[in-house]
């Protein structure tokens, strides 16, 4: 464990189903997350990213192996007390936004606030705060239905991160996007770990996400197979061209 990990996972094991359907689907992973990062977890399908990602993120518990967030193991805790991790310390981005369609924009951010007990005029101007940073101040009021996949993943972004959680998880977060709006969101979760000091990890397939990445982790058959540091600066001038036609299309 590196002394500023965030998260530390130690030889973690997942059995899925049971009897002749029993599958190992994580195979004694150990990984680190430090703030200010953005990791990429990539494999091929069935290699075991979306059930490590669940496990990391308090949502299954590992056959075996420890976890610990923030300093705090998670060893034996019960579901509420996961679920308190979970509310304390992660926010989760998903491939199909996971927006309520009934809610607006600002309220699809405020009820992330809402469930941590931030409610009123805290609550609506952290979201409207939250939403101006992800370049969508002029989408307050709109529903999921009148966004654009990529205005939707990015509300889905501000809500991930409206209660300043330490860690953001995010499975294939570009993979219903078209090219634009894939690179936008790969480098807004960019700035989030950067200039936030937060660590992102994100389950991809999409070799378009690769530039952004600081680290790129590599995981077959439920192991982790390879690690690679991408170089300093190596993303910043694409960065820098996306940020603007970001804010350009905002
Ligand atoms: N509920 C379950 N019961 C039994 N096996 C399962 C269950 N869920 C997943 N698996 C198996 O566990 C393995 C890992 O699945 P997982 O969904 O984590 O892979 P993945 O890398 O995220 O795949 P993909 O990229 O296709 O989403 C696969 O072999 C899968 O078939």
């Amino acid at each position: 464990m590196t002394t500023s990990s965030v998260l530390h996972a130690e030889n973690v094991v997942k059995e899925l189903g049971s009897g002749a359907g029993l599958v190992v689907a994580v195979k004694g992973v150990t990984l680190d997350l430090v703030p200010g990062e953005l990791t990429l977890l990539m494999g091929p399908s069935g290699s075991g990213k979306t059930t490590l990602l669940s496990i990391l993120g308090c949502i299954m518990k590992p056959t075996s192996g420890t976890i610990r967030i923030a300093d705090q193991s998670l060893d034996g805790l019960s579901a509420e007390e996961l679920a308190k991790i979970r509310r304390d310390h992660i926010g989760f981005i998903f491939q199909s936004y996971n927006l309520f369609p009934t809610l607006n924009a600002l309220e699809n951010v405020r009820i992330a606030l809402d469930v941590r007990g931030v409610k009123g005029f805290a609550a609506t101007s952290r979201s409207e705060e939250v939403l101006r940073e992800v370049g969508l101040g002029h989408r307050l009021t709109n529903y999921p239905g009148n966004l654009s996949g990529g205005e939707q993943q990015r509300v889905a972004v501000a809500r991930a991160i409206a209660s300043s959680p330490s860690i953001v998880l995010a499975d294939e977060p570009t993979a219903a996007l078209d090219s634009e709006n894939g690179h936008a969101v790969m480098s807004l979760l960019s700035r989030i770990a950067k200039e936030q000091s937060r660590s992102v990890l994100a389950v991809t397939h999409d070799p378009r996400t690769l530039g952004y990445a600081d680290r790129v982790v590599r995981i077959e058959d439920g192991r982790i197979v390879g690690e690679e540091r991408r170089p300093e600066g190596i993303n910043a001038p694409e960065i820098t061209d996306l940020t603007k036609r970001r804010k350009l299309h905002a």
